[in-house]
């Protein structure tokens, strides 16, 4: 088969212009789409000028493509009546399918005609000869050489018949192109140092860049394990029904991540070897925390109320403006709570997950920054059966069903309990989180009611992440000992979550 792309160039070349590029296809022999294929690449490389022409033809249909040499049903039970006529059922047997139609059709162009004076039905001739005048349309249309014949009108009736259908069909125009040549230059995709040494880059013509190719996916982009637990996390709480609270900085004062929680100022996570305290800026002023909330904590930490007896020591306000990186997400819960009480009081579910901070140190299962996930429920007369059903709810939906409970200390809540987990596959009891009911130490002096009780509870996000996904060393998992590759191999980390 001839080279289209050179026959195009080479037909360009003596005519300066192709005007259908169906007709020029259907000249070779080609289909029309393969033509298109190299105008599309002579277009790119400027050789040729192409313009698209869109237009309406008529095709014939499957049926119709089968009249064109046997003539159209109507002619056919024409030609199967003999002069002295024929019974109608007889006739109808023997032209088959058509007979139907073509009787039809024989009958409205008053060619045949029913004679009912015998005993049965018979068709006659009503003219000597006929011409098929639909054949030769269909045989016109076939050659894409419309007579004068084909009316809008006629062209409905043959529509109507399912003998035709329309087609929009798109050509091409083409004139020569600022780079026309009887061949194409082999454009380079690159320069290369050859081409540099030898002077050639300076003749050689170069691929332009294709803008809309499909690009190589990027090496990066790879979901840290963490971000995937804790979208499952964030799953779990907001099918619950829980809202997430804003998060503030990595940097609180004492006063929201201590104080605020009833922690006493000579408690020991509050020295420097427990907590990392900032240099720069080294305080919040107490200023920004409003004056009756904060003389009512003052109160509070020095005398008591509310049912206890405080801790019967000086408050001071320049332990309470030290800065620190927060230590637990708790100080995200005593915000949005003092938040919530000063809104006016109504129930609600809160969660938080996000960085926390503690001097500590390092080593396979620590880290001095992790995650803590912690989740929040105040409501009307809550007790510590609706904390453990809600622990045993929260914990299932992770899989984790058999909890037990043991009792802890936390200066900001009472009961306390430290929640263990039995791991199936260790064969023994873990600790998976910490929780309780805030005390009225805190809470009253926020302005929640008397009748108000918030349950809470913590975990880390990077515990259950090391045993989901079978991280042994937390040291694997943040920092500057994980591996970028250890990201992009594991198959968690493939985006999609
Ligand atoms: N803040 C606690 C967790 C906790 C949250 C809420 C209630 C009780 C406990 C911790 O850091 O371990």
């Amino acid at each position: 088969m001839a080279d289209p792309e050179a026959a195009l160039l080479e037909s360009l070349d003596k005519q300066g212009a192709i005007n259908d590029s169906g007709e020029f296809a259907a000249g070779l022999h080609i289909d029309h789409n393969v033509l298109v294929s190299h105008i599309k690449s002579l277009v790119a490389h400027e050789m040729v000028n192409g313009e698209t022409v869109t237009s309406k033809g008529l095709v014939l249909t499957a049926e119709a493509q089968g009249y064109v040499t046997i003539g159209t049903p109507e002619a056919q039970v024409f030609a199967a009546v003999p002069e002295e006529g024929i019974p109608l059922a007889q006739l109808k047997k023997q032209v088959g399918a058509v007979g139907d139609v073509g009787f039809k059709q024989a009958m409205q162009q008053k060619w045949l005609a029913l004679d009912k004076s015998g005993s049965e039905p018979k068709v006659v001739r009503k003219v000597a000869s006929i011409q098929d005048s639909v054949q030769e349309l269909l045989v016109a249309i076939a050659k894409k050489q419309l007579p004068p014949a084909l009316t809008e009108e006629v062209v409905k009736a043959l529509k109507k018949r399912k003998l035709v259908e329309e087609v929009s069909s798109t050509t091409w125009r083409l004139t020569k192109g600022p780079k026309f040549a009887l061949q194409k230059r082999k454009a380079a995709t690159d320069l290369s140092a050859d081409m540099v040494q030898k002077g050639t880059w300076k003749d050689q013509d170069f691929k332009d860049y294709n803008f809309n190719a499909v690009g190589v996916p990027p090496p990066g982009g790879h979901l840290h394990p963490l971000l995937k637990v804790r979208t499952q996390f964030r799953k779990i709480f907001t099918q619950l029904g829980f809202e997430e609270m804003p998060t503030n900085g990595f940097v609180e004062s004492s006063f929201w991540n201590f104080d605020a929680l009833f922690q006493p100022q000579q408690h020991p996570a509050r020295d420097a070897h427990d907590t990392f305290f900032l240099t720069h800026p080294a305080t919040t002023p107490i200023s920004q925390v409003p004056a009756d909330y904060l003389e009512r904590v003052r109160q509070t930490h020095e005398h008591g109320g509310y049912g206890s007896i405080g801790y019967g020591s000086v408050w001071k306000v320049a332990e309470a403006e030290k800065n620190l990186l927060r230590t637990h997400t708790t100080a995200v819960s005593s915000r949005m709570l003092y938040k919530l009480a000063q809104e006016g009081f109504k129930p609600a579910k809160y969660f938080s997950i996000d960085r926390v901070f503690r001097n500590e140190a390092v080593d396979r299962t620590h880290l001095a920054e992790f995650h803590q996930i912690e989740g929040v429920i105040c409501g009307k007369g809550l007790t510590l059966g609706d904390l453990i059903g809600t622990l045993h709810l929260f914990f299932s939906r992770l899989g984790l069903s058999k909890l037990r409970f043991k009792p802890a200390y936390n200066p900001y809540t009472e009961p306390s309990m430290e929640i263990f987990s039995y791991s199936e596959e260790l064969g023994k009891w873990m600790e998976v989180g910490n929780s309780g009911m805030f005390r009225p130490e805190m809470l009253r002096p926020m302005g929640l009611p008397e009748d108000v009780n918030v349950i809470a509870w913590g975990l880390g996000l990077e515990r259950p992440t090391m045993i989901l996904y079978g991280i042994k060393n937390i040291r694997e998992l943040s920092g500057h000992k994980s591996s970028l590759e250890t990201l992009k191999r594991n198959p968690i980390c493939r985006l999609g979550l």
